[in-house]
């Protein structure tokens, strides 16, 4: 045991299962966490949510131990007394002793191994145990038939839970994507682990297999005891499921409390402004409250603050650190949201049309002017990985373009981006090769969503004249960012959110 890892538990903070204290995670001149502390409550769903880049996933990987946190300490304690310091234990060992399991961004399942399988690995190192790690397991040693009894129920039982123990003995790959996700919680559970880390557990997902995914997520809650740490961009599950969120913006916190003061906080709002999608959508509409909506929609009472948009929000503020090498970086706190909005919004007028002269920063919050682009190797590329989308237009085909907020995933804004870099109309995204997915990708920042979402498919079916459930919704006049006519001018007509711009 190594004594500088583990101590034991201070009987006071036992109610916190996880305490990170004064956290920082430098990447050369790049503070992705910046002195950043909070804590999980034991038994809760704790959220951690905030705009893309905000560093979500590297304090998870600080907690998991593929970092190792330049500052600060995090502490797990488990619910025997024994708490870990997790920056100090060797990352191999916290699944193990600390009893702390993640899933992944992407799906990592072992895609030809059956269901049961896939749970059956995750229970090796209790096997290996079992067969005093000889080959007694092979010649039936009861103490690790025993075992492989007790593994095989165990498998079940969290196949049940998922609701896919009838598929228990087919390929992994073979499932559809809801019920992967379910199955990666699954094989996490069967560790039994105190805390489990879920990152984006939820993307990609269909509302049935939200509420599916939601229903398991509080099921582990209140039958196992379980503390949950969640990252998660769509704010139905943050809202419906969270006791505690935690929002997170240039890797500083600015927000931390219950789902309902954290949704009406002017920062977090300010800060989701940001992300000029539909995730603005879903923060002010499914999420935010009527007067939210209302005071952001029509700026802020003269007597509570500054009168126009930008000063509402606030300009950036930024702070110089030392940084360990002696250089100095800036890292941009909290309300820094609507300078990089009206800078965006003046690069966005100046761009020429195509996408092959966009520069290495993209302008979202994964590379704001404040911080200097990410070199991670992991991460989305800081350039587009092709020289661009190959079937631009200079100009819509009868001078009208169609309405691309019909396709989900496109809210107003990033229809006018698609619009500048000559993408006009359905049949050019329904005709988009691999290539250009991934040329739009990188320049709209958006990681595997494009293919995820399904634009080309909605497209194709929409070129044909066809309609979608969400298209129809749009025509409704029922979804917020879109704009309704079937057909638009070649700019469409500014949101009334786009008008803030
Ligand atoms: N290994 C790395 N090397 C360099 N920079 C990194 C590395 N990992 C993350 N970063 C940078 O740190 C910042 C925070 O990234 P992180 O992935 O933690 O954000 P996030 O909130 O999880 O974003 P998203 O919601 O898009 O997943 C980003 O600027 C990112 O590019």
């Amino acid at each position: 045991m190594n004594a500088s890892s583990i101590q034991k538990a201070n009987p006071g903070m036992n109610d916190a299962i996880l305490q990170v204290e004064h956290l920082s995670m430098k990447f050369g001149g790049l503070v992705a966490i910046g002195d950043l502390s909070f804590q999980a409550r034991r038994g809760e769903i704790t959220a951690l949510i905030g705009p893309n880049g905000a560093g979500k996933t590297t304090v998870f990987n600080c907690i998991t131990g593929f970092y190792k946190p330049s500052e600060g300490m995090i502490t797990l304690n488990r619910q025997d007394g024994s708490t870990y310091l997790l920056e100090r234990l060797p990352n191999h060992e916290i699944p193990a002793r600390a009893k702390v399991a993640r899933t992944f961004q992407n799906i990592r399942l072992f895609s030809g191994m059956t269901l049961l399988e896939n749970l059956l690995v995750a229970q090796h190192n209790k096997l290996m145990k079992a067969s005093g790690y000889t080959v007694l397991g092979l010649f039936g040693f009861s103490g690790y038939r025993k075992a492989s009894a007790e593994s095989i129920e165990l498998a079940k039982h969290w196949l049940e839970k998922a609701d896919i123990v009838d598929r228990a003995d087919d390929p992994a790959g073979d499932l559809p994507y809801g019920a992967q996700r379910r199955l990666e919680i699954a094989r996490a559970m069967c560790t039994g682990p105190e805390l489990l880390c879920l990152d984006e557990p939820a993307a990609g997902l269909n509302p049935k297999e939200s509420m599916a995914l939601n229903a398991l997520l509080m099921d582990i809650k209140n039958t196992t005891g379980t503390s949950i740490l969640l990252i998660e961009h769509d704010m139905s599950v943050v809202m419906q499921i969270s006791d505690h969120v935690v929002v997170l913006e240039y890797g500083r916190k600015i927000s931390d409390g219950n789902p309902q003061s954290v949704r009406t906080d002017p920062r977090v709002i300010a800060a989701y402004l940001g992300v000029d999608d539909e995730e603005v959508e879903t923060v002010l509409t499914e999420v935010g409250d009527e007067d939210v909506i209302e005071q952001l929609d029509t700026g802020p009472d003269s007597a509570h603050g500054p009168g126009t948009s930008s000063s509402y929000l606030a300009g950036p503020v930024t702070e110089t650190v030392g940084h360990s090498e002696g250089e100095r970086v800036t890292v941009s706190k909290g309300a820094s949201k609507a300078g990089q909005f009206d800078a965006r919004a003046k690069a966005a007028a100046s761009q020429p049309a195509s996408l092959a002269t966009v520069p290495a920063a993209k302008p979202t919050a994964k590379s704001s002017a404040a911080r200097p682009p990410a070199k991670s190797p992991a991460k989305a590329p800081a350039t587009p990985k092709t020289s661009g989308i190959s079937n631009r237009l200079a100009a819509p085909r009868g001078g009208t373009a169609d309405n691309l907020t019909r396709i989900k995933g496109i809210g107003t804004v990033n229809e006018q981006k698609l619009n500048q870099h000559g993408i006009f109309h359905f049949d050019q995204i329904a005709a988009w090769k691999k290539s250009d997915v991934e040329a739009a990708e990188a320049y709209l920042a958006f990681d595997g969503r494009i293919a995820r979402e399904e634009w080309v498919k909605q497209a194709k079916l929409l070129s044909r004249g066809k309609e979608t459930e969400f298209s129809r919704r749009v025509d409704a006049g029922k979804v917020e960012t879109s704009h309704a006519s079937g057909k638009t001018a070649a700019k469409p007509a500014a949101s009334k959110r786009g008008g803030r711009k």
